[in-house]
């Protein structure tokens, strides 16, 4: 039964708003929120950075930073925090979230738009290990010409040069 009908069928009380629900979340875009993860090493320049990519187990085998859907009722950095711990098994506890960042993405899926958010994650805890899940089967810590030529799509890497631009314009912590 198409899901119209059946709500309609379900409720006749309030079939009009519960369809029109329905009809507002279909024409939705599909929403995620991940983090750019990234950490320093060798020292001293601030575009010093390697950041964090995962490489999905289905599909095209893509490479993104940890990210998802936006669950019901959830707020997008709950979300982004989760999905980095799902995905990466990295906790809040090992990072600290980059205040001033947030990017915002908006491409198509399967000829339904998308919008994915991202902020700005620095691993702090250096002992913190990357943990898949089954999700993807690969990751790498990546110099920023590294990690552009790895996501291939022009937005994301036109977000990780912003990344790495505004925290070479930043005094480090
Ligand atoms: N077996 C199988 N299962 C799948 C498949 N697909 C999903 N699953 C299942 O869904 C679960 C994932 O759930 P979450 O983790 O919550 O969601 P996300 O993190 O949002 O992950 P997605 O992969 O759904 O979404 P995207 O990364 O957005 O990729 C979608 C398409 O968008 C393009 N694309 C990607 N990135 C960029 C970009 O930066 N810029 C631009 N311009 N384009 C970009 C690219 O063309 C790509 O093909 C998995 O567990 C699977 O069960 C699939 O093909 N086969």
């Amino acid at each position: 039964m198409h899901r119209y009908t059946e709500l309609a069928a379900q409720s006749p009380i309030q079939k009009h708003e519960r369809v029109a629900q329905a009809k507002r979340e279909e024409s939705m875009a599909l929403r995620a929120c991940g983090l750019i993860i990234f950490r320093r090493v060798t020292g001293a320049a601030a575009s010093d950075i390697e950041f964090l990519l995962l490489q999905t187990s289905y599909g095209i085998h893509h490479w993104t930073p940890p990210k998802g859907h936006v669950d019901p009722g959830e707020d997008d950095m709950t979300t982004a925090l989760r999905e980095t711990e799902e995905e990466a098994g990295l906790q809040h506890n090992h990072f600290r979230i980059v205040d001033g960042f947030r990017k915002e993405l908006n491409y198509n899926v399967n000829n339904k738009p998308k919008t994915v958010i991202y902020w700005l994650g620095e691993l702090m805890d250096g002992s913190a290990q990357v943990k898949l899940s089954d999700e993807h089967q690969d990751y790498r810590w990546l110099r920023l010409q590294d990690a552009c030529a790895l996501v291939g799509y022009q937005d994301m890497q036109d977000t990780l040069k912003e990344a790495q631009h505004f925290l070479q314009g930043q005094t480090q912590p």
